[in-house]
């Protein structure tokens, strides 16, 4: 529809190591919000900014600061998760002597050991959003911009990501989720933004 908002006017800071739960109903804003600051969308009003700089993914320091989760991410066919992830790691800690330990260790939080020969055509719903979340947090980031991580997720699941997300918090990633799950919201965030359908 044209000149329909997208977002109604928000307003928000976080600091280090805070976490925000953006909710509210189904075309409220909540993706549109989380583009914006993942720098992969400019609003047509206001600013976002990361420690300062302007949320753009084509601005480097940007991105080394932020890693976003929204939607899925694009996946090589012919290479196996433990290919995707190792990939991911050795691009953006190169330099770090412990990379192939960061992907280790995330596979485990995750529970995704068995499936790391595999595919991603190969995933379950489930397993495909497990592996997403495991490409976003396989890279170094200082906040971490998420889209309903619990999507298509059992409770032991959605669990499993809540402790892995705690840990990151409590280290001091700064976390800004959309989520539809009240325990998300209520278990990990400091702030909640509810969004409603703008006029
Ligand atoms: N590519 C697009 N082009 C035009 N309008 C869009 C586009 N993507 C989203 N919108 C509109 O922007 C508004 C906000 O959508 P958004 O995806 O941000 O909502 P949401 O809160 O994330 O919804 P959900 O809970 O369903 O994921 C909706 O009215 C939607 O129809």
């Amino acid at each position: 529809m044209e000149g329909a908002s997208a977002l109604p006017p928000v307003s928000f800071s976080l600091s280090q190591g805070q976490c925000l739960a953006v909710t509210g109903s189904n075309g409220s804003g909540k993706t549109t919000l989380l583009r914006v600051l993942a720098g992969l969308q400019r609003p047509t009003q206001g600013a976002a900014s990361v420690r300062g700089r302007r949320c753009d993914e084509r601005d480097q320091v940007f991105r080394q600061e932020l890693a976003a989760q929204i939607g899925p991410p694009p996946v090589a066919r012919d290479l196996t998760l433990d290919e995707h992830l190792r990939l991911v790691a050795q691009t953006w800690r190169s330099h770090e002597p412990n990379a192939p330990g960061q992907v280790t260790g995330i596979v485990q939080e995750l529970g995704l050991g068995q499936l790391m020969s595999r595919f991603p055509h190969q995933l379950s719903s489930g397993q495909a959003q497990l592996f997403a979340l495991a490409l976003t947090l396989v890279r170094p980031s200082s906040v971490l911009v998420l889209d309903e991580p619990e999507h298509r997720l059992d409770v032991d699941r959605i669990s499993m990501v809540i402790e892995t997300l705690r840990s990151r918090i409590s280290a001091g990633t700064t976390v800004v989720l959309a989520t539809h799950d009240p325990r998300v919201s209520s278990e990990l965030s400091d702030q909640t933004l509810h969004l409603t359908v703008a006029a």
